[in-house]
């Protein structure tokens, strides 16, 4: 069990301090998978790296399992937006290096990568470099690389925003097949509210200035989870509209004062991309 608890965060900056998260409490299960979307500044990524222990909370904690999470640690692995693959080194020898680093022996690391790399379907890439790859292999890379760590807790913070959406689509297909075989517990930064329906149990909208949990969203739905699906588009559609509001408010303190997402959208239907690239 991960356990957010009364965690909030400010940071001194030159006109005063930020109120970046208040009082976010959030209960995570063993193997749960959970999508948090939000505007954009809401502190989503400042949540993820206070649970990395990446960043300390002003107040309140972290704790998994009942101990009290102090720093960054191989049971919590961070998946960002970019792969950040070493380029000198081999798609496997990528996967291979934390393993390394954690002293596990030359053959069991090159077996773990074997296995992982075959998770992801890259095995006929293995002996390739980081820039013989398209956007999406890279992060599949990643991907072997993260599950490798034998982490029970993966962080992916926007993993597969810089995809385009075809391939974005076939990642989802992928992680949904690994997070059920592997059981991990999975939090899902994304501005994508699609993205986040498809793959998670819960989705958490959380409120900007300061950021906090508006609602969360059970999302009962059978899995493999389709876009196409009715279920999905009417969840989605809700959450859209609880995102709409806070969007707006964002907005609204950074434009001008008249602005509104009706008034000013180019878009004919307002809901339509809502979320994505927030
Ligand atoms: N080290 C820092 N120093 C000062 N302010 C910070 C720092 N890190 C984050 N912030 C502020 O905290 C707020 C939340 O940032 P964060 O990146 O967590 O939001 P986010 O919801 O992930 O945003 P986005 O969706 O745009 O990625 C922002 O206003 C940001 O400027």
């Amino acid at each position: 069990m991960l356990r957010v608890e009364g965690v909030s965060k400010s940071f001194a900056t030159k006109n005063g301090h930020t109120h970046t998260l208040q009082d976010v409490n959030i209960e995570i299960a063993d193997g749960e998978f959970i999508s948090l979307v939000g505007p954009s500044g809401c502190g989503k990524s400042t949540l993820l790296n206070i649970i990395a222990g990446l960043e300390e909370p002003t107040s309140g904690q972290i704790t998994k399992n009942g101990k009290k999470v102090t720093e960054a640690g191989p049971d919590r692995v961070v998946m960002f937006q970019e792969a950040a693959l070493f380029p000198w080194l081999k798609v496997i020898e990528n996967v291979e290096y934390g393993m390394k680093i954690a002293g596990l022996s030359k053959e069991r690391r090159r077996e773990k990568a074997l296995h992982f790399l075959k998770m992801v379907h890259l095995t006929r890439f293995i002996n390739c470099y980081p820039h013989e790859l398209s956007g999406g292999m890279r992060q599949r890379v990643a991907l072997a690389r993260a599950l490798a760590m034998d982490s029970d807790v993966l962080l992916m913070d926007e993993p597969f925003a810089a995809l385009d959406s075809q391939t974005r689509n076939i990642l989802h297909r992928e992680l949904q097949q690994i997070w059920w075989q592997t059981r991990k517990t999975i939090l899902f930064v994304t501005h994508n509210v699609e993205e986040a329906v498809l793959l998670a149990d819960r989705v958490i909208v959380m409120a900007a200035n300061p950021g906090r949990i508006k609602r969360v969203f059970n999302v009962r739905l059978a899995r493999p989870r389709d876009i196409d699906n009715v279920d999905v588009a009417f969840v989605v559609s809700e959450i859209m509209a609880d995102l709409k509001e806070e969007v707006e408010k964002v907005a609204k303190a950074e434009f001008d004062s008249d602005w509104s997402l009706e008034k000013n959208s180019f878009l004919p239907n307002p809901y339509s991309d809502l979320g994505n690239g927030i």
